[in-house]
């Protein structure tokens, strides 16, 4: 027999998998709807090219490429904002900015077995192209905390830390680090909260940053609130001003409670410039939740003209370990309205002509499609919570009737097969 498992790193969805997800996505689908965006895909294969960066990240580390037939370099994708940007290249000045694109994607990594982590889950995508102010990302923040609400998140579970990457730039640049480092730093600097101190320090080191500008670095990461920051990098730098700004939109909109300003959220992507965010669970026990930030200059990276571009990235993951752990998570039931069973063989046409008016009434119907006796029937039409059972039996029929029975009243009447 073949091996009945999924690949290493991967997972199949059975029905009540699927119906989870199904879920999940669709409270990603309606808060994307609710926020005005448009729904975009693009395929899961890709050129490698568009995922070549050299900033030692992570998730380029481990690209899921391979040489096609074609001896084409191809990757599956790590990530969905490189085939944004694609299509907004592909798209140039036809599109409309703003543009407001969401997907949900399957996303890929190769990693060596050892760490026994997945290699795919589905990313929930928001992006604003064409918007330079902070309102993208306050926009951006709302969409997140609205997902926390719907699937029974407070601000006492989670929360979104926020920062930019303009403090890391001032303070690298006060020490005189070149800003064609800067990208390669702020990966590094991002693993903090994954490796020692001096491991970091190492990179940094190897990097050319010598270990004073580490310390101010580091100072500048721990601050703690927007007013240190400004006494730090000055008033007037653009970071405070972008996140004094971020906060007064977060009042407006209602949410700024759900907010922590936090100067070590870095961020592992290389392609971010600004505003860097990622929602976390309070108790501190997972992984981020979601992730995001600004990106003005990936289009240019790709050999385009650049225009401002901001958006999230949410995993399927650690949102469903998060609402396991709060007792939060649905079991979606398999559910149908109608169960129609023929009593005998001979009327197994008269049933079908039954399911088929109910279908096209919009019913969902579960037609019994083998001879089968009545308690199975009725212990079938419980396993799928249907609402109602209509048995088709001759001598009814004969009168063109069949025998309704409403599962939730425990009612039964003998009505018109026409009159369901
Ligand atoms: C918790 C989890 O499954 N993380 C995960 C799983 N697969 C990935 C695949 C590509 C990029 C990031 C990934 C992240």
């Amino acid at each position: 027999m073949i091996d009945t498992q999924p690949p290493r790193g991967t997972r199949d969805f059975f029905p009540e998998d699927m119906r989870l997800r199904n879920w999940l996505f669709g409270e990603f689908a309606a808060v994307s709807a609710s926020f005005g965006f448009e729904q975009f895909d693009a395929p899961v294969l890709e050129s490698e090219e568009l995922f070549v960066r050299k900033a030692g990240e992570e998730i380029t580390d481990q690209l899921y490429n391979f040489e096609d037939k074609g001896q084409r370099r191809v990757a599956l994708r790590p990530e969905l904002t490189p085939s944004l940007a694609r299509l907004v290249l592909q798209r140039g000045k036809a599109l409309t900015l703003p543009a407001k694109w969401f997907a949900i994607g399957q996303c890929w990594r190769y990693e060596r077995t050892t760490r026994g982590r997945r290699r795919e889950h589905y990313q929930w995508n928001m992006d604003i192209i064409g918007v330079p102010g902070v309102e993208a990302e306050a926009e951006l923040l709302a969409a997140i905390v609205a997902l926390f609400e719907r699937v029974g998140l407070t601000k006492e579970d989670v929360g979104i830390k926020v920062s930019s990457r303009k403090v890391l730039q001032s303070v690298l640049t006060q020490y005189g680090v070149p800003p064609e480092s800067f990208a390669r730093v702020c990966v590094i600097v991002d693993k903090l909260d994954k490796l020692p101190r001096e491991k970091v320090e190492e990179e940094l080191a190897a990097l050319g940053v010598p270990a004073a500008t580490i310390d101010g670095v580091l100072s500048a990461l721990s601050l703690r609130s927007l007013e240190a920051l400004g006494d730090l990098v000055g008033r007037d730098s653009e970071a405070v001003a972008d996140l004094n700004r971020l906060f007064e939109l977060a009042e407006g909109y209602g949410y700024k409670d759900w907010l922590v300003f936090d100067p070590s959220v870095v961020r592992g992507l290389a392609y971010y410039t600004g505003v860097v965010f990622e929602g976390f669970d309070r108790a501190g026990q997972l992984r981020a939740i979601c992730g995001g930030g600004r990106y003005d200059r990936l289009l240019g990276s790709l050999g385009g003209a650049d225009s401002p571009m901001v958006g999230f990235g949410f995993g399927d993951a650690v949102i469903v370990e998060l609402l396991k752990d709060k007792g939060k998570l649905p079991a979606p039931p398999h559910t149908v309205d109608d169960v129609v069973v023929p009593l005998d063989a001979s009327l197994r046409p008269a049933a079908a002509g039954i399911a088929s008016r109910l279908r096209r009434a919009g019913r969902r119907v579960d037609l019994v499609l083998e001879a089968k006796k009545m308690k199975w029937a009725f212990k079938h039409a419980e396993k799928l919570h249907a609402s109602r059972l209509v048995l088709v039996g001759a001598s009814e029929w004969e009168r063109g009737n069949v025998v309704v029975k409403d599962l939730a009243k425990f009612e039964q009447a003998e009505v018109p097969a026409d009159s369901l």
